[in-house]
Parts: structure tokens; sequence; C-alpha cells
């Protein structure tokens, strides 16, 4: 039987010392393989070297206890199995020894030994010791000179061989061992190794693997350490922490620690909609959402939550759970698709002056320090004088401390890059043509930071140098200019060098002053980003040279087509629609107003102005003022434009208003049922012409006016009514003839006119359109009167005398007028009347009779 002492701790089987004992016991034990409460050989390299040392073994002691996971090996068993050496100094030197050794068979703690491929265990067997156990406990461990096991067992030995017992335990023990290659004896081995390497039961209490456990503390082996760290990429952080590890690495190739530290678990906490607060809405200013997101804790509407934070409100009403926050590991629930390693990228987390650049800044720099007065209930929002510059706050510039300011965006972003792959918010991915790109991993709030675009600040002389020299064959640039003479090469820079272009981009590129220094980043849009979208931001791109234009693959419905610059605005004002002449008027002086416009010392396309121009203050003030003038102006225009309208129809009507009294007319206007027009100005004035007639009951007047209301619809239809026409035909002449007669003398504007100075004093009108509100902003109703009351209210209005208006007049006197009346001057709409005596249509031959009838001459 042979056995093996074990330490609780110990994993350094290989200085096991097989030793016989000679015991009472021993009869009692059998020389089958070792029962289930022996410790086993705990590697490979152990039952190598135990087999190689079989035949070898003089010596073996066999200890009577088996140590168990808490159990120090220091039974008086041993200590009585041992005579040969009453001291203890040889045992505690064999602990130590054990100890050290660190090396283990990972694959049978793992339960993989079956399983393992081959492969690995070849790798791994490179990782254990073989041969000479004393040889190796001689390479691996350096023997305390005061501790002399070899000679200790050297006199063992002598002792132990004089006694032939002891001599048959030995050679039944090297058997025992030779049999021990069952898989259930290695699950065996492996349940007790567990138990001896530290507590299962603590281990599993405190919701650790310990199998991992295991492995951690026996994975010394470099070569082993290696294959943990570079296999779980899911693991990988943010770049800070990647930076980290590896000057921890560095550090540990120094000094070999004992055990590999596994890198940290990270945790996602609300999946996709990680970095949304619950109290922010994009429909509100930021000054508004931060209000409500104080509020929210003492008032909170609990009866509807959004579904994302039902399981918050959930847990918080449940006191059990109150302090088990729902939670998913990262590396469980990654919803993105795998991210992409980029071979080549030189990493850079700060901007870096190349050269001259850093003089030319400190040369360049004017005093444009800001400096702001923001009151602790503004928080720094909107209105802050630093946001509004492109300056971020800080100590010397702002009188609120951090927590109340809300103007650092770098350094809310620094500390962003600290937490986890989710906090720090980006990623490279690939893209479909266009190369790498980079994907949001979180959300953004609208205008919130995303990421630097960091790299090496260099000079105009020097970009184009490394242009000529060092780019030339290059695809993909990393260039922007930041400033009027300096530019950003991000060839080795941060993430943000993969954004790519797209003409109705997410993001915008910013310059901001940051502790007096030039930086750049990348701000979500207006419309924030979800996660998982691609970030884009329009490049303005300058090719420097047509060979350098490029496609453009945005796939967006506004695409330019190519990367080029942004197009300009037209510079002909009369090619510019009116109102967005005006606009940009009112811009361009609210620009002024506010600085950073045409008088501003900044280049004009810098993203400077472009900050200014794009802040939400001077957007909504811009938004106010704009809307303002566009409304007057389109007030303004509307009332022009209907009075024109107005005035033309108006004479029109009059003119018509003469013919409808005519035998033609009434029959047209018979036939006239159609709805009131409407005529459109544009597209959000609407006038609508309406003829107010007033028809005395008892005895209507020759000439006025009154709606047709049975004109027959084909009547319309059929004929070519010209749109005076149109109107006109809805009225139709309510002469005493209308009933009576059928026919009635022609009536001229001419005629009217004549007839009208001859009729009474009385002074008759009809009014020209009048302009009334109708409530809706920039609809208006234009109506024309013919009522006495109303007074002429537009004074554009073509000045109408008041003979041709007159609707009153007597048939007496109109039929004398237009019996005196040259015939063929009346605008009347031709070829619409099949009978009658329309002056067009005066049919050769005929002659007029004495009531003004026509009739054929032989008849006259
Ligand atoms: C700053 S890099 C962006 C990262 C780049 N895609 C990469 O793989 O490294 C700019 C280059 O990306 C490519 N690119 C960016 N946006 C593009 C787009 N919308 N269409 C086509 N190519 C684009 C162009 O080749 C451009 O020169």
């Amino acid at each position: 039987m042979a056995e093996r002492s074990t330490s609780p701790l110990s994993t350094g089987s290989l200085h096991s010392v097989v030793n016989a004992h000679a015991g009472k016991e021993l009869g009692s034990r059998t020389s089958s393989a070792s029962p289930p409460t022996s410790t086993p050989p705990t590697s490979l390299g152990d039952e190598a070297s135990i087999l190689s040392e079989a035949g070898k073994m003089e010596v073996i002691e066999t200890r009577e206890e088996v140590s168990t996971p808490h159990a120090v090996p220091t039974s008086p068993a041993v200590s009585q199995s041992a005579p040969e050496a009453p001291d203890s100094a040889p045992r505690r030197a064999i602990r130590q020894t054990r100890q050290k050794v660190v090396t283990y068979n990972v694959q049978i703690l793992a339960g993989t030994s079956i399983h393992t491929p081959t492969k690995y265990l070849e790798k791994h067997h490179e990782t254990v010791v073989h041969g000479d156990i004393q040889e190796v406990t001689r390479k691996t461990t350096p023997t305390p000179p005061n501790k002399r096991v070899g000679k200790r067992r050297t006199k063992s030995e002598s002792a132990e061989l004089a006694d032939p017992a002891d001599q048959q335990l030995a050679t039944e023990a090297a058997q025992a061992a030779q049999r021990r290659t069952s898989s259930r004896l290695n699950t065996d081995l492996r349940r007790v190794a567990l138990g001896n390497s530290g507590g299962v039961a603590n281990t599993l209490s405190a919701g650790k693997n310990p199998v991992q456990s295991a492995l951690k503390r026996s994975a010394s082996d470099s070569r082993l350490r290696s294959s943990f760290r570079s296999r779980p990429s899911k693991f990988k952080e943010d770049t800070s922490e990647d930076e980290d590890e590896e000057e921890e690495e560095e550090e540990e190739e120094g000094k070999e620690p004992e055990y590999f530290k596994p890198k940290t678990k990270q945790w996602l906490k609300q999946g996709l909609y990680v970095g949304q607060e619950r109290g922010f809405d994009a429909r509100f200013t930021e000054k508004r959402n931060r209000a409500r997101r104080e509020a929210r804790l003492a008032k909170e509407n609990k009866v509807l939550p959004l579904p994302l934070f039902a399981t918050e409100i959930q847990l918080e009403s449940n006191p059990r759970l109150v302090f088990k926050p729902f939670k998913l590991p990262f590396d469980v629930y990654n919803p993105l698709p795998k991210k992409v390693k980029v071979d080549g990228w030189v990493k850079l987390n700060k901007n870096r002056f190349i050269g001259d650049a850093s003089a030319l800044w400190r040369r360049e720099k004017h005093d444009d320090t800001a400096r702001c007065f923001c009151k602790p209930e503004d928080g720094c929002g909107e209105t802050c004088h630093n946001r509004i510059m492109a300056y971020e706050c800080d100590a010397t510039n702002c009188p609120l401390t951090p927590d109340q300011c809300n103007n650092r965006p770098f350094a809310q972003l620094k500390k962003r890059a600290k937490g986890n792959g989710y906090d720090y918010g980006v990623e490279v991915m690939e893209t479909e043509g266009k190369g790498y790109g980079v994907r949001a991993m979180r959300c953004f709030e609208p205008h919130q930071i995303i990421v630097e675009y960091a790299g090496e600040i260099i000079t105009q002389d020097e970009c184009e140098r490394r242009m000529k020299q060092v780019y030339k064959k290059d695809k993909c640039y990393y260039l922007m200019s930041f400033d009027n003479k300096m530019i950003i090469d991000a060839t080795r820079g941060t993430i943000a060098r993969f954004v790519n272009h797209s003409c109705e981009p997410n993001c915008e590129m910013i310059k901001w002053t940051v502790g007096g220094e030039p930086r750049m980043a990348l701000f979500a849009g207006s419309r924030g980003i979800m996660t998982g979208e691609e970030l884009t931001y329009d490049y303005n791109f300058d090719p420097f040279s047509l060979k350098n234009i490029q496609e453009c693959r945005c796939g967006t419905k506004s695409c330019r087509g190519v990367l080029g610059p942004k197009p300009k605005k037209p510079a002909n004002h009369e090619e510019r629609s009116l109102p967005s002449a005006l606009l940009a008027g009112a811009k361009r002086k609210l620009q002024d107003v506010f600085g950073g416009g045409r008088g501003s010392e900044s280049a004009p396309n810098s993203p400077k102005k472009r900050m200014i121009g794009n802040s939400a203050m001077t957007k909504a003030r811009n938004a106010l003022a704009m809307s303002e003038a566009a409304r007057e102006k389109a007030q303004r225009e509307a009332a022009a434009h209907a009075a024109q309208i107005a005035s033309r129809e108006n004479r029109a009507m009059l003119r018509h208003k003469a013919l409808a009294t005519s035998k033609r007319g009434r029959l047209l206007h018979k036939a006239s049922n159609a709805a009131r027009p409407t005529v459109r100005t544009s597209k959000k004035t609407v006038i609508n012409l309406k003829r107010k007639v007033t028809v005395p009951k008892a005895a209507s007047k020759p000439g006025a006016l009154k709606p047709v209301k049975n004109m027959p619809s084909k009547m319309v239809r059929g004929s070519k009514l010209s749109k005076g026409a149109l109107l006109m035909a809805r009225y139709r002449s309510a002469t005493p003839e209308e009933s009576s007669e059928d026919e009635s003398p022609n009536i001229t504007p001419a005629s009217l006119r004549s007839a009208n100075k001859k009729a009474s004093g009385k002074k008759n009108s009809i009014k020209p359109l009048r302009l009334s509100k109708v409530g809706k902003l920039g609809q208006r109703t234009f109506e024309v009167s013919d009522s006495e009351e109303e007074t002429d209210s537009d004074s554009e209005e073509e000045e109408i005398p008041d003979s041709e208006v007159d609707g009153e007049y007597g048939s007496d006197v109109t039929s004398s007028r237009f019996k005196d009346k040259k015939r063929g001057s009346a605008p009347a709409p031709r070829g619409i009347h099949k009978t009658g005596a329309g002056v067009a249509k005066n049919p050769r031959g005929r002659v007029r009779n004495a009531k003004g009838r026509f009739e054929s001459k032989a008849k006259a």
C-alpha cells in the first residue's frame, strides 16, 4: 500500500516522499489501488515520477492518517511511523519544499484529463517536470542547507532495507502506483485535490468557481498564464485598462508573481439602454432634464414606468430585493457582434505636440481665456459663457464645484474611460465598403461627449511633408484641421480616427479649449445615439487634389456622392428663396450679437464657430427670431399677394357683373352652382373670395348680383370658361327680366359706366376685396362685399369708379344705354353661349329690333 502525505495547501506533490510504513495497520489494508481517502498524486508529473521512482524506492513511509482539507499533516502517526527520524526537523523541511512547488496538472483538476486534446496535454507536458523526483526537487527547489533530506533518506534507507517486510511493502506500493490509471481514480484525485486546495465549501459559499480558484493558484507557469490571457478577449476592457495591465504584466515578468490575477468581471446593468438616465427626456433642455432628475426621487410616477425601468421599480418595491440590483455579466450579454482587432494601430490617448506645433500654439494663442459667472442653480447649463465659447469649465474659470457644474465634458470622459467597456462606450467595427468604423456600445444623450479625437498635433508644413512622403500611398487619411495653422494627425491616435463620414451624420466633431489647450472631440448629435449605432460625422472633407477624391458610401438620402466639402449655400441672393435669405440674415445678426459671427477672429469654418452656431441657446434664439421674422414676412407677402389677387378678381368680377345682366350671362349663371372659389396663394395662405350680395327681396334692381343656385354643372364643365368667367358664373343678374324675360339687352361695362353717370346721384359702390382675419396664422379671408355698410379697407386696391360698380340702376336706363352702345367691346367669355345676343356671337345678317333683340333682317 502506498500513500502520499498531503498538506491541505500542498500542490507540490513532486516532492512527496513516498515512505513505506511497516505498521500494524498494514495488514488490514489491501494492496489494491489507493483507497478513496488516500491523497493521490496531483499531476501527471507526480504519477510519472512515482512510476519512475517505484523501482528504485527502497524506503517507503506510510502514514496512518490521511489528511483532510483542514488538517495539517502533523499527525502523531506520522512521527510514530518514522522512528528513524525522531527529530521533527526533516519533516518540516519536507513540508516547506512542498509548498514551494507550484506546478500542477490543471487538466486533471478541471476534470478534463480524459477529454483534453492531446495537443494541450503535450503542451502541458512540457510544463510538467519529469524524471527523477530527487533530481527534479533539487533542480526546482533550492534545498535549504540545514535541511538535508537526502541525507536523512539515506539514513532511513539503510534502516529500512534491513527489514524485509518493508521491502515487501515498497514493492506493493510501487505496484499500486502503477495500477492508478483509471479515470475513476482521476476523478477521486480531482475531488480530493480540490478539497485540499483551499476549502471548497468556503469557496462555494463565496460564490467563486472552485476550479477557477484551483487554476489560479496552480497556473504559475508563464506559458499557461499567457494562454489564459490570450483566451478571453471578452474580458478585455477599455484601452486604459489594457495599458495598465500591460504595465502590470511587465512588472510581473520581472518578479514572477506566484498567482495569475484574472481580469475583473464586468457587469452590464441596463442592457441596450446602458447610458440612458431615467430622468432624461430628449425633448427637454438640459436644465429641465436636470431639474426633472432631481425631482424624480421626491415625486415619481410609478404607475406606468418605462419598460426599461419596470424591473427596477419592482425590485425597489420588494424590500428583500432592494440590495440586489439586476445585473448581467458583460461577457454573457453582449448584444453587439464581435469587436474587431486592428493591426498596426498605434494608440495614443492624449494629444502630442510635434515639432514646432507647440510653440506655434503658444504664439498664436490670443488672450482668449473665458470665464463664467454661473450660479449653482444654473449649473453651467446652456447659458454658461464658457460653454457657449466651447471652453471647458475648471477651477480657474468657473465658480462652481465639479458636482454643480455641467460643463466639464472632457473631465466626464476621463472618468468614464476608467469604467468598463460599456462606460467607455465605443468600439471598432467593420463596415461595408468603408473599412473600419466605430459603433456605440451604449446610449449617448444629445450633445454628450463620446470620444476625444487625439493624435499628433502638427503644423501645416509637417502635414504637407507627411502627405508627400509618408502617406503618399495611403487610402485612408486621419488628418484633421483643427486650428488655423495646426492639424491633428491621428494616424497614431485614439479610436475616434476610425469614425467614418456621413452626409447625414449623427455626431459632430467640435473643438474645445480645455485648460488652455485645444482639444477635439466627437459629440452626439441632436438626436442622441442608441446602442449599436455606427458613429459618423460630416468630414467636410478637403481632398487636396482631384486624385484624392473618394466616393462616398454613406448611403444616406442626401449623400453628396463624394467625400468632399459641404456644398456652399447659393451666393446669388436672387436664387435664394425669400424666407431662406431672411433666415440667413437673422442668423447672421444673431451671430453678430452673440459673437463668433462675421466679425469673430476664428476662421470662417472653424469648429468653434460652428459650435457657437450650434449651441443650444443660439439655436433656440435663432429659431425664435427666425420664426418670428419668417412669420411676419409671410404675413406681409400673403397680404400683398392676396390684395393683388383680390384686386384682379374684383375687377374681373365687376366686368363680369355687367355681363351677367346679359342673357348669356343669365344662362351661365343659372348653370352655376359651383363651390365658393378658393385661391391658394402660398402654402399657408388661403384666400377665400366671398361675395356678399344684398338683394332687396321686394324689388330686385336690375344689375344687382345674386348667387346662382341651379347652374347645371355640364354647362360649366363642357364650356371653355376662363377663370374669371368661372368665378363670375356664380353670379347672375337679378334684373326683373330674370323671371319674366328670357332675353335682355347686352350690357357692357362701358354701357354700365355711362349708364351710371346718368343715373341718380346716389353713390353706390361694390366694395373691393376686404381683408379680414380668419384666426389661423397666415390665413386670410378676403370678402367682396356689395353692402353699403361695408367700407373699402384695402388701400392698395385699384380704385374702381362708382359707376362701374353700381349694381342698382334702373332697367330702363340700362336698356336705353344699351341701345346706344356700340357692341363688341364686352370681354365676355366667348363660345359659351349657344343662343342669345352675345357680342362676339352676333350673327351676321341679324339686326336688333326696337327692343334690342336680334332678329333677321328680313323680319326687321
Ligand atoms: C478617418 S478614416 C476612417 C476610418 C477608415 N474607415 C478606416 O478603415 O480606417 C477616413 C477614411 O475612411 C474612408 N471613409 C470614411 N467614410 C467614408 C464614406 N462615407 N464612404 C467611403 N469611404 C469612407 C475613406 O477612405 C477615408 O479616407
